[in-house]
């Protein structure tokens, strides 16, 4: 089995004292920083572009997992590849043609993802699969942390997890939205091997980071 990976999104930290957060997850931990961009159209928020992604870039030397909620998404893919993302993650629904999309992100040299919605069936990883580094599934409904873990995507989980061993595939599964020390457990033995926690990593401030990423490792 993989490592487990702790990805910390920075939707829950300071916002305004976001590089000296990323560099305090950093120490604290984490594996990934993970980056939701929405864009108050594809889902009902607004959060971060490309410039604060940059402005970023030089706080931390740990991978940028850029989770990209945004329709049209192909317009942009270079500003964020440009900007320091190290991982870019796209939704099968934000652009006619997922494919291509995915070929424009490795050959921007960056990992490709692709994020399936609650009700975005495992099937819409048809003949794309084989071509990306990840796998995002959404355990909430895009647009906000805070939420309730969906338990129903346990399910797909396993399903997609299953798909990848059976076909040999190095492909990262990473589960998103309502993760803590409870429901992680359940994530990590339906399959997920990458776990994304805004709330439950940044409740408490910068002293407890490493006790809450600890925690979500299953360590407490
Ligand atoms: O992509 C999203 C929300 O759309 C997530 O990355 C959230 O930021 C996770 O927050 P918590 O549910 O862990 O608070
Ligand atoms: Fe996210």
């Amino acid at each position: 089995m993989p490592d487990i990976l702790i990805a910390p999104s920075i939707l829950s930290a300071d916002f305004a004292k976001l590089g000296e957060e990323v560099c305090a997850i950093d120490e604290a931990g984490a594996d990934w920083i993970h980056i939701d961009v929405m864009d108050g159209h594809f889902v009902p928020n607004l959060t971060i572009g490309p410039a604060v992604v940059k402005a970023l870039r030089p706080h931390t030397q740990k991978p940028f997992d850029v989770h990209l909620m945004i329709s049209p998404v192909d317009p942009f893919l270079d500003a964020f590849a440009e900007s320091g993302a190290d991982i870019i993650t796209v939704h099968p629904e934000a652009g006619p043609h997922l494919h291509r999309t995915i070929q424009r992100v490795k050959s921007l040299g960056k990992k490709a993802g692709v994020s399936l919605n609650p009700a975005t069936p495992a099937k819409a990883l048809d003949y794309v699969l084989e071509e990306i580094d990840l796998v995002l599934v959404m355990s909430v409904n895009p647009g906000f942390g805070g939420q309730k873990f969906i338990a129903s995507q346990l399910r797909k989980i396993e399903a997609i997890a299953s798909r990848i061993t059976k076909e040999n595939l190095d492909v990262r599964l990473e589960v998103d939205g309502g993760i803590d020390p409870a429901t992680a457990p359940q994530a990590i033995s339906a399959g997920a091997d990458v776990l994304v926690a805004g709330t439950a990593a940044f409740r408490d401030g910068p002293a407890s980071y490493a006790a809450n990423i600890e925690a979500l490792r299953g360590h407490r």
